[in-house]
């Protein structure tokens, strides 16, 4: 029986990607809560669609095997006993909102077909959708209070952020933000009881109910031995020794994390945010993470004489970190907007930097960002530009809404 879950790189050929194509969530978004759940801007529904069908096609046109969170998630709950759990545990982790109406909650939610309900959560669950005559708190009638018992997930077709798949494993991670702590329950429920992944093995490297916060944009796989985390505003140092502490003991092939440490702002909320890699030996990188001399704080962690300690060596320069790690004599950063620092920021803020990989030197990336895409183009990188006006409001681009499943190994 095949593996359903294969990444050793982040260049390698892709064969197996998990989307979300943006539903109704992104409508209940308004300009009140916009801070809150993530966004700058709302964006339209049918433009968004079409521009992630384009996005999919893209892919699928390159022999890429597309799947898709909410029919994964239908095919997961198969028996009603999971179905109950499932809406159990969402309103569960939506408690705050919920106050005492979980009863009628739960009975609203299934009350619909195991798809509806997965789209009615993923939507959002307004006050006013529950009938009148069922409410009986004082609470139940506060609408203009707080319009949401569920609030609704827009950044869902983010899916690179809450899981990522390193080796043969997964880290199912405990997002940061409230607005998409529940995100990774999806994932959690996939691995643990759907089909295609349920009857293997799937070492499970990180877990949600962890302390400290990890996501996936800060997860990038360097080479088969090698992982990069960036210690950012969504993912804590300590999550990151967690992950590596599980790393060594359980994949023997991994032999060294790179902590980066990158500055705690919202535009570079994830390390792929300002630094990914696109071919054996070159790597975007937004030039603002750096020091004027190309210093950073690094750190290699690798496998300590005791278990529970592990050996940290700390570097100041990504390149030359980048080189050692991987046996490279020469490697290409390429600067976002080609370094300019007008459109180096302009184009980062649209996810400039934020390139999907999907062969060694073959990326996927937003069209608007055209100075970074022709300095790539330059650099011999083909580049797949996609439509960006709407998807690109949601501060994400095409790695963040992508979680490959499966990749080829690489051939060198
Ligand atoms: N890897 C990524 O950088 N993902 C983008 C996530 C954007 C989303 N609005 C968020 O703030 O989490």
């Amino acid at each position: 029986m095949k593996h359903p879950l294969h990444v050793n790189s982040e260049i390698g050929t892709l064969r197996t990607v998990l989307l979300h194509r943006p539903g109704k969530e992104v409508e209940n978004l308004t300009p009140k809560f916009l801070k809150r759940l993530l966004f700058d801007d709302i964006p339209y529904l049918p433009v968004i669609q079409k521009e992630h069908d384009y996005f999919a096609a893209a892919l699928q046109n390159r022999g890429v095997e597309v799947v898709y969170l909410d029919k994964l998630m239908t095919e997961t709950l198969q028996t009603p006993d999971l179905k109950e759990q499932f809406a159990e545990q969402m309103i569960g982790e939506s408690k705050e909102n919920v106050n005492g109406s979980s009863e009628l909650l739960k009975e609203y939610l299934l009350s619909f077909s195991t798809k509806d309900m997965i789209h009615k959560i993923m939507e959002g669950v307004l006050k006013r959708d529950i009938d009148e005559e069922k409410k009986v708190h004082l609470y139940e009638f506060m609408s203009d209070h707080y319009p949401f018992y569920l609030d609704p997930m827009p950044n869902l077709y983010f899916t690179r952020d809450p899981a990522a798949v390193i080796g043969n494993g997964i880290s199912i991670n405990k997002m940061c933000e409230g607005a998409r702590r529940r995100e990774s329950i999806f994932m959690d429920y996939i691995m643990k009881h759907h089909p295609r992944f349920a009857r293997h093995d799937i070492p499970v490297w990180f877990h949600r109910d962890y302390e400290f916060p990890m996501e996936g944009g800060d997860q990038l796989m360097l080479s088969h031995d090698t992982v990069a985390i960036g210690v950012s505003a969504r993912t804590s140092a300590k999550a990151i020794e967690r992950l590596a502490k599980q790393l060594f003991q359980r994949q023997e092939n991994i032999k060294k994390v790179i902590a980066v440490d990158i500055p705690k702002t919202r535009a570079f909320m994830h390390l792929d945010t300002v630094f990914t890699m696109i071919d054996y030996d070159k790597f975007t990188i937004h030039p603002a993470i750096q020091g004027p001399d190309g210093e950073m704080n690094i750190f290699v962690l690798e496998r300590g004489d005791d278990p529970e300690r592990l050996k940290i060596t700390e570097r100041r320069n990504l390149a030359q970190t980048l080189k050692d790690v991987l046996g490279l004599e020469e490697i290409l950063l390429l600067p976002c907007g080609g370094g300019d620092p007008i459109i180096a920021a302009r184009e980062q803020w649209n996810d400039g930097s934020n390139t999907l990989s999907i062969a060694p030197g073959v990326v996927v990336t937003y069209d608007r960002n055209y100075v970074s895409n022709q300095l790539l183009r330059e650099n011999g990188v083909e580049v797949i530009e996609i439509q960006s006006s709407e998807l690109s409001r949601g501060r994400g681009g095409p790695r963040c809404m992508s979680m490959p499943l499966m990749r080829e190994n690489l051939a060198r």
